[in-house]
């Protein structure tokens, strides 16, 4: 504060504390800039130790309690009066109620020696469309004035009046912008235009001199931040490389960046826009939406919010969000809201996002729900990603939250945008063929129509319309792909009846023609599906060991087994009796074991069901194994018999390896002939395996009651065959035939 008494030639210095009054003379004119090197010095120790502070973790907030105890003590001395608290604008956001304390008390101090040592500073003036302004200055002379008091530079002077704004004590006169040293008109919240500025006494004055190294220590606290938070807040194209360097410093220790490269930091240094938000419930964006952005939490808190879960992760200063929408070129998989007044974001927008971090963003994505991950995502190898447009593919994740990713990011909810017919993705024809190991039919239908039926007034109606259209497609997806097994399930067979009566009656309401159309499709399967249902076939498991074949000579049977399908074949007590029965290959172990008993004579206790192999090894049936008879091995029979027999149990005789070759019928063919039909035949019955019953044989036929009975008799031919080609070698005694014999194999297999 320095005063300047012309007719005296007189200074008045007073920095709140060593205050000098002195005559001019060039002696005096030493003191006064020895005095104001002293006040630099100070300051300069303040900015240094806030420097520190906020290094240590990026943005540093003020410790709770905010400031220090003279901090405390000036703000507890003064009445409510004395200390009333501005209302904030947008750009005027009090970084806690403490520091807005803090700020309003150094707002004060300020105010008051402003108008009592340089009243010409704050005065009416007229704005260009002739307005008249109360009581304002201009930026430049305001930070000049700051200068007089001791600071150090222009940006630090510049970057203190950048805090006092944000605290909503000054403001521009007409908009909503961050303080700037120009010619630019700010004036205090006391003086706006409905205010009642009154004179300070000299009891303020004594007042704001007491407290006038509190407030410049305190807005010096807060400089670095603000001047941060200026610099970030400049169109990107007005960064000078001495900001990109300031910015590039603070990037350096922001969490969510830290695998990054320095290169990319800079690049970044260039985008990078800060971003704030005054009151806690402001949505960011909502679930659904269309991505613009990637966040950084500076400062506060947010709520990650998901349709028909509520809250299901809260997001702290230093994590980041809004990256799994610009990756996938999704919606929103989340609604993010404010969880605490005034939180602080560093964005970066799309393109940059796409041009920068695209390509070097980390490897693993994880999602949290309620503390634990849910999804976690990987990115795909350029090489390994010729069958996808997808950068990232899910590593693990729980049942619901991968059907819910898939929903969101590989089916498009929009009319006319049929995503799933662009480039196959391996992740949800992964899905749909592996889902019933980890996820029940009966799981995954209510997930889907709960999916379906999402409904909230809040939401708009173009979510619920596209969150409706992607379980259609996903069905559609599905049925195509697995055919007939989602039509044996009971509860999938209900949930498409269902579904496709509330898409006809949606269709009505929401343009949903596309999905009426996939849901007739759907259900025109469905119904030549159940056509066949009434009509089974039947095979026969020949007694001799000849291949599982279809009974009777129809050529035109389909060759596929199906559960409710009959199976001949016969079962044998210790004693090589047996009986013939007749089962539908999806019944049990148990059923069969109770019936052979019933027609063997045998007694129920203690039975077992057991396959005896031409080696004499001897594995017993599970009561809850389906689809018996085909799952026997080459040359092995069924026999049941008390369980204490076990061992008792011999091979029949013509279990044993045959003693007459067939090479004379070989010879018969051509190579290439037997090779044609040979394929064909490998051909139907390849064709006929279901994908699922791979599973089923990997994960135990049991724990899905499923039968397996393509998949047995397509591995039984491949047995069939080796031993054949052995057989028939081992049979031929003369060297010459033998030699012949295995030229044609060989020609065979090539
Ligand atoms: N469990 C979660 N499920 C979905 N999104 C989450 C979850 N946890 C954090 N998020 C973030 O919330 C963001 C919402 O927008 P995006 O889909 O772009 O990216 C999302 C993730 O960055």
């Amino acid at each position: 504060m320095k005063r300047r008494d012309k007719a005296q030639h007189k200074f008045e210095i007073c920095l709140g504390y060593p205050c000098f009054s002195l005559e001019l003379s060039p002696n005096a004119r030493t003191l006064t800039v020895f005095s104001l090197q002293r006040n630099k010095e100070v300051l300069g120790d303040l900015v240094t130790s806030a420097t520190a502070a906020r290094l240590k973790n990026g943005y540093e907030t003020p410790p709770p309690g905010g400031g220090t105890p003279q901090h405390r003590k000036s703000f507890a001395a003064a009445s409510p009066a004395e200390s009333p608290v501005p209302a904030c604008s947008s750009q005027q956001q009090p970084l806690s109620e403490v520091s807005k304390q803090n700020g309003s008390r150094a707002g004060w101090v300020l105010h008051t020696l402003l108008q009592l040592k340089a009243p010409g500073l704050l005065r009416e003036r007229k704005s260009s469309t002739g307005r008249v302004l109360r009581r304002c200055a201009a930026g430049t002379d305001l930070v000049e004035w700051l200068m007089t008091i001791g600071v150090h530079s222009r940006q630090q002077a510049t970057a203190m009046w950048q805090v006092l704004l944000e605290e909503g004590v000054i403001s521009h006169v007409s908009r909503d912008q961050p303080f700037k040293d120009k010619f630019l008109l700010y004036r205090f919240w006391q003086d706006d235009e409905n205010g009642a500025s009154v004179a300070p006494t000299e009891a303020d004055e004594a007042q704001a001199q007491a407290e006038l190294k509190d407030a410049l220590a305190y807005l010096t606290q807060k400089a670095p931040d603000a001047m941060m938070r200026l610099i970030l807040r400049k169109p990107t194209h007005e960064r000078t490389s001495d900001d990109l360097e300031t910015i590039y410093e603070e990037l350096l220790h922001i969490k969510a960046l830290s695998h990054l490269s320095n290169s990319v930091k800079r690049e970044l240094a260039a985008v990078i826009i800060f971003e704030s938000h005054q009151k806690a419930g402001t949505v960011l964006f909502h679930q659904g939406d269309e991505g613009h952005s990637w966040y950084i939490i500076l400062k506060g808190s947010v709520n990650v919010v998901i349709h028909g879960k509520g809250v299901v992760t809260t997001l702290q200063e230093g994590d980041d969000f809004g990256k799994l929408a610009l990756i996938n070129d999704a919606p929103r998989s989340a609604t993010i809201v404010l969880r605490e007044n005034n939180c602080h974001f560093l964005r970066v927008d799309k393109d940059n996002f796409n041009r920068i971090l695209r390509d070097v963003e980390a490897n693993t994505v994880r999602l949290k729900e309620h503390g634990r991950d849910v999804l976690v995502l990987e990115k795909i190898s350029p090489a390994t990603n010729a069958f996808s447009h997808f950068k990232y593919t899910v590593m693990a994740g729980t049942p619901q939250k991968m059907l819910e990713h898939l929903l969101e990011t590989r089916l498009d909810g929009r009319i006319g945008q049929t995503r799933e017919e662009g480039p196959s993705d391996p992740f949800l024809d992964d899905f749909l063929l592996t889902h019933i190991v980890f996820m029940p039919t009966h799981q995954l239908v209510t997930e889907l129509a709960r999916h379906y039926r999402i409904d909230s007034p809040s939401q708009d109606r173009e979510f619920l319309v596209a969150c409706k259209r992607r379980v259609v497609h996903f069905v559609h997806r599905w049925v195509s792909t697995i055919r007939h097994p989602v039509f044996e399930e009971p509860s999938a067979f209900a949930f498409l009846e269902e579904l496709s009566g509330e898409v006809s009656d949606d269709n009505a309401r929401w343009e949903m023609e596309d999905e009426n159309a996939k849901m007739t499709q759907v259900m025109d399967e469905l119904a030549q599906w159940s056509a066949t249902q009434s009509v089974s076939q039947k095979w026969k498991l020949p007694p001799g060991g000849q291949p599982i074949s279809a009974f009777g000579s129809d050529t035109q049977r389909d060759l596929r087994m199906r559960p409710q399908d009959d199976i001949i074949f016969r079962v044998y007590c210790a004693d090589h009796t047996y009986c013939t029965l007749r089962f539908p290959l999806s019944s049990n172990a148990e059923t069969v074991k109770v019936s052979a008993a019933d027609k063997l004579g045998l007694k129920h206790d203690d039975l077992i069901l057991v396959e005896v192999k031409s080696s004499g090894e001897r594995v017993v049936f599970k009561d809850s194994d389906v689809s018996v008879p085909t799952a026997l091995s080459l040359n092995g029979r069924i026999f049941v018999s008390p369980k204490e027999h076990l061992e008792a149990l011999t091979c029949l005789p013509d279990q044993e390896t045959p003693t007459e070759g067939s090479v004379g019928d070989l010879e018969l063919f051509s190579t290439k002939e037997l090779a044609y039909h040979m394929t064909l035949f490998d051909w139907s019955l390849f064709c006929a395996v279901h994908e699922y019953e791979l599973i089923y044989h990997t994960f135990g036929r049991h724990h899905f009651q499923k039968i397996t009975s393509n998949l047995d008799v397509f591995l039984r031919r491949f047995n069939e065959i080796q031993f054949w080609v052995v057989t028939e070698i081992c049979l031929t005694s003369s060297v010459s035939r033998r030699v012949q014999l295995v030229r044609k194999f060989i020609k065979l297999a090539a």
